[in-house]
């Protein structure tokens, strides 16, 4: 199985099944000298953990990482981190039911036609817990660029959305309620609908926005290493994701050029940002702003038709403990993935300048 690492410069490897013993990660290319904040590290582990709310799966992991290497008295020394994160909370008899079964729309199916194999308890190395392993790698990332400002929050959830810029939301209080909206109005609803749902044994999408500050103008390796092709392999590399985009976006599709283009100021800032501050492939200086969509989740707690090995539709009753919407916890996924794009092209800029 190929594909387990991220990044040129910055990389991160991440191994680990759901249900093993741990998973965990090797960061290749962090520069000696960083003085590692471990709280910070563990903070954003305990945003993304699950079982954190009564709106998201109820697995308790405490998701405390433990460093193996890379890291000596407090300061990183230029080589490879390695850590662990245990499994602790497995319940593997919930997917005894699924040994010989494919779930609709997870990956049991095609993890079991490529490799003939799978570690099917908990979804295995396609479960959303591997992501976890992003998160100390996102965090560190986040340590080695302190100027970057990197804040992500829950934009939408089925049709419950924010109807206001990013501009004129309060960052401080994503973390103030349980969905991370910055928009206490559109949180308390959005989170009243995920508890609805959860009751029905459904599930629902939604929408991150990610606003990415004081980001230098020259980031971005044109022409295939775009900054924002990179921004949006890297999204469209977390579970359930099924769109991105930056910018005025599809948006802008509907636009005429001369709405749409960002007029200069003399100090080659813009009057508006519908680039999303990357143009051709490099970051101009403005805000960075994207979004992210993720589908409803696929295990649902209900009676559903799914495939046996024989060929066979069969019905099935779900069951388990599971996310009725990802996005509370994907918010520091989102960043942790934003922070190794942007690492990433900070030193590759400082190669290739
Ligand atoms: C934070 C997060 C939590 C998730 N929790 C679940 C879950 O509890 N149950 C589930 O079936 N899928 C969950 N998923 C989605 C699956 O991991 C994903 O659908 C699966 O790996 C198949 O990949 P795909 O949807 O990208 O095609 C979660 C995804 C994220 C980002
Ligand atoms: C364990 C995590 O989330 C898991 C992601 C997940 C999936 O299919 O992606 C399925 C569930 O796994 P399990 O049935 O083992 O509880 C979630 O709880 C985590 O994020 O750490």
């Amino acid at each position: 199985m190929a594909g387990n690492t991220y990044g040129n410069v910055y990389k991160l490897t991440t191994f680990g099944e759901s249900h093993g013993e741990a998973i965990g990660g090797v960061i290749d290319g962090c520069p000696p000298g960083i003085s590692i904040d471990f709280d910070a590290i563990q903070k954003e582990l305990i945003r993304r953990k699950p079982g954190q709310s009564a709106i998201v799966t109820q697995r308790k992991e405490n998701d405390e990482v433990q460093f193996l290497s890379g890291i000596f008295e407090g300061k990183t020394t230029g080589t490879p981190i390695g850590f662990i994160i245990p499994n602790t909370n497995q319940k593997s008899a919930d997917y005894s039911h699924i040994k010989d079964v494919y779930r609709p729309s997870h990956a049991d199916y095609v993890y079991e036609q490529k490799y003939g194999i799978r570690d099917y308890r908990g979804g295995g190395r396609s479960s959303a817990r591997e992501t976890a392993s992003r998160v100390v790698a996102g965090a560190i990332a986040k340590q080695i660029l302190p100027d970057i400002k990197i804040n992500a929050f829950v934009s939408s959830v089925g049709d419950i959305f924010i109807d206001k810029p990013y501009q004129a939301l309060d960052f401080s209080l994503t973390e103030s309620n349980p969905v991370r909206c910055p928009d206490l109005d559109t949180a308390a609803k959005m989170e009243e609908y995920i508890r609805q749902i959860r009751k029905e044994g459904d599930t629902v999408g939604g929408t991150i926005t990610c606003v990415i500050q004081n980001v230098p103008v020259g980031l971005g390796e044109p022409v295939f290493d775009k900054l924002h092709a990179e921004l949006g392999k890297a999204m469209l590399s977390i579970n359930a994701v099924k769109g991105f985009e930056y910018g005025s976006g599809f948006c802008g599709a509907k636009m005429k050029g001369s709405e749409h283009n960002d007029a200069f100021n003399p100090d080659g800032t813009t009057k508006t940002n519908l680039s999303g501050g990357i143009q051709g492939g490099i970051s101009n200086g403005m805000d960075i702003y994207f979004r992210v969509a993720f589908k409803p989740v696929a295990t649902l707690i209900q009676e559903y038709d799914a495939l046996d090995n024989m060929g066979n539709i069969v019905k099935m009753q779900g069951k388990g403990r599971h996310d009725p919407c990802v996005v509370p916890r994907a918010v520091p996924i989102v960043e942790s993935m934003a922070a190794m794009v942007i690492a990433d092209f900070y030193y590759l800029n400082n190669i290739f300048k």
